[in-house]
């Protein structure tokens, strides 16, 4: 199987059973190994752009055994209507701080996408003021609560709120490094898109790695190492700008009412789906994720990674860079180094 189609069929099954059954089909669902296992999951921001969406496809995939909503508004209501879907799994609602405790306690995995979203002409990094204390605040509850899960991050600016949730852990002495992951799978798949499209390839067989971080030009697709494309210097140059850039083009179309949900839901999903799967057993898992990591003089750095039964189990090298890429690492690694000493910076302050 290649790694695209592997990539793909996860998120095909979630989507396949409800497709068929508005055929009125009865469909037979393969489980892979996160289906068998008990767990929990939260979504802390459940009631936002990306939270109902990605609740709704992790409610649908069944392979979630309780599925805890949390967020600081409409819990209830997001969770009395995702509870209607017949597929297994309970969810249930936490709504504001003095509920967040009970609705992490327990859990095996954690998926944040709390926090403000861009407008037109901001960058990530003007979301600091206001996500920096929120992702802080979470992280000092997830601490308490459930030390052990595995923490995945989606709010922005992600290359400073990875750094911050993983000063709290380390104060509270709890930090492990194989559970802490910034989710830069959209990058993944707008990579693979946009390549497909460029290429006349199927999309499903398209695996474009994408490492370094989560904004502008700290996002470095691998386009080199795609197997089975052919790339102009030209092309190479424009891909490689609209993967950094991708999210402003999604800001500017929604012209004041926020970023990426419905394409991030889907990469939220299916990241969590695969961590779930690598704690429940599965071998050969392998994303990328922003991690803590060695391979750069940035304290984190997204990179593929292998996902195992306590989260990472090995962060891989990028291979032989072009003299491009290399030119794009060289470049942003000190941009990488000041955003993740920003979110320390702001922990030991604050
Ligand atoms: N990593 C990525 O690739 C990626 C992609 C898209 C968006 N994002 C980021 O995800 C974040 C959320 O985006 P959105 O469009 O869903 O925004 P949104 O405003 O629609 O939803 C955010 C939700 O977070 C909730 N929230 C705020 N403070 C909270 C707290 N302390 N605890 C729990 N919940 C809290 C809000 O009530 C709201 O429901 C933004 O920071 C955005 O930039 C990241
Ligand atoms: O662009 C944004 O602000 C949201 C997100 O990081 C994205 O890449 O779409």
């Amino acid at each position: 199987m290649s790694a695209l189609t592997a990539r793909i069929q996860p998120v095909a099954r979630m989507v396949a059973p409800v497709a068929l059954k508005a055929l009125g089909v009865s469909a037979t669902r393969s489980f892979t190994a996160s289906a068998r296992a008990k767990n929990k999951v939260a979504v802390v921001g459940a009631a936002g752009g990306i939270g109902q969406p990605m609740s709704l496809l992790m409610k649908l995939s069944g392979k979630i055994e309780h599925l805890s909503l949390f967020d600081i508004v409409n819990t209830p209501g997001v969770a009395a209507d995702l509870s209607h879907c017949n597929t297994k799994g309970k969810v249930s609602a936490h709504k504001g701080p003095e509920e967040m405790g009970a609705a992490l306690d327990g859990c095996d995995l954690v998926v944040i996408p709390a926090g403000v979203p861009r407008k037109p002409g901001m960058t990530r990094d003007d979301l600091f003021n206001t996500n920096a204390s929120i992702v802080k605040g979470i992280a000092e509850q997830c601490a308490k609560s459930c030390p052990n899960a595995c923490f995945l991050i989606i709010s922005n600016p992600v290359n400073s709120t990875v750094p911050i949730f993983g000063d709290v852990l380390k104060t509270a002495g709890v930090f492990d490094p194989r559970k802490l992951m910034g989710v830069t799978m959209l990058d993944i798949c707008r990579a693979n898109t946009f390549v497909a499209e460029n290429q006349g390839m199927d999309v499903d067989k398209v695996s474009v790695d994408v490492i370094g971080g989560h904004a502008g030009t700290t996002i470095m697709p691998l386009l080199s190492q795609v197997k089975g494309a052919k790339f102009s210097e030209e092309d190479i140059k424009a891909l490689t700008h609209r993967i950094q850039f991708g999210g402003d083009e999604v800001v500017k179309a929604k012209d004041g009412a926020g970023s990426a949900t419905l394409s991030m839901a889907h990469a939220g999903a299916y990241f969590a789906e695969r961590v779930l799967d690598g704690l429940n057993g599965a071998t050969g898992v392998k994303e990328c994720t922003f991690v803590e990591s060695s391979l750069t003089d940035a304290p984190y750095f997204a990179s593929p990674c292998t996902l195992g039964k306590e989260g990472v189990s090995e962060v891989h090298g990028f291979g032989t860079l072009s003299p491009f890429e290399q030119s794009l690492v060289d470049e942003n690694v000190p941009a990488l180094i000041k955003m993740a000493k920003k979110g320390t910076d702001f922990v030991k302050n604050n």
